[in-house]
């Protein structure tokens, strides 16, 4: 495996989740089906709560804004959820929300949801976040020689924290100085970067970003960051021009600090 050594000026690590320090059959295979399985039961039952009706308005915003931008979804049906009965209500959400999981949107709306709904899967253990073992002893050696390490993901902060918090290796949340999400801005665009650069306080090129998927890659590199494209088993096949254009790791255990450390 080649190493690649990271830039000398390098002071923090921005990691993807998805597909980077995770599997991606563990998202598809574990966590989204479990949204799948238990959304009616879950609406049912929090309905009345006010995270709950938070998370339905946002949904409602989202699905305005969809209707607005034409884009093709059941949304008219989120939309009218104030005047109809909550058997009704509640379908409707779930149309919405079972759609934008077949598209895999990465709206805001939709993670903030799926974050609460996996908190009582992780707190009773009926879910384990999964981690790539070459993760853990990476991420201790950047941070023993004085790196700071955040997260960023299209899934939410709290749904992050619970997959590091309740993860098969124990409680992972001191590995991280900071975890961000769409709050900041999507991962596609540049302008999200800027944000994360400011909010940590260093320069974009002080930061490298690993990511599984080229898009977010692209739009790192125009905000100036560093990057490597991170190839797992289950991971999209790049091109021939993304092998060729960006450094492509399959483990973290590749990456060297200068120094040779
Ligand atoms: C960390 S929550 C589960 C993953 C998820 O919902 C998601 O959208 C992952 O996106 P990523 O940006 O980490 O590829
Ligand atoms: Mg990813």
């Amino acid at each position: 495996m080649a190493a690649f050594v990271i830039p000398d000026n390098t002071r923090v690590f921005l990691l993807d989740i998805e597909g980077t320090t995770t599997p991606i059959t563990f998202v598809k295979d574990i966590l989204f089906p479990y949204i799948r399985e238990n959304l009616e039961e879950y609406l049912t039952a929090h309905w009345e709560e006010d995270e709950c009706k938070q998370d339905v308005h946002l949904l409602k915003k989202q699905a305005e804004e969809d209707l607005r931008q034409n884009r093709a979804c059941p949304v008219h049906a989120v939309a009218q959820t104030v005047q109809t009965d909550e058997e009704k209500a509640i379908h409707e959400v779930v149309e919405n929300v079972i759609w934008q999981m077949a598209v895999d949107r990465k709206s805001t709306a939709l993670k903030q949801l799926q974050g609460h709904m996996w908190r009582a899967a992780y707190m009773t253990g009926k879910i384990r976040g999964q981690v790539y073992q070459d993760v853990i002893p990476a991420i201790t050696r950047w941070r023993r020689h004085g790196l700071k390490v955040y997260i960023y993901s299209s899934g939410s902060v709290e749904a992050q924290k619970l997959l590091f918090g309740f993860s098969v290796h124990g409680d992972l949340l001191d590995l991280f100085d900071g975890h961000f999400d769409t709050n900041i801005g999507a991962k596609v665009e540049s302008k999200s970067y800027e944000n994360i650069a400011e909010r940590i306080g260093c320069h974009p090129e002080e930061i490298i970003f690993l990511t599984d998927v080229t898009r977010e890659a692209k739009a790192a590199e125009d905000a100036g960051l560093n990057v490597a494209v991170v190839v797992r088993p289950g991971n999209m096949e790049l091109s021939e021009e993304e092998k060729n254009h960006y450094r492509i790791i399959t483990s973290f255990s590749q990456l060297e600090l200068s120094g040779g450390v």
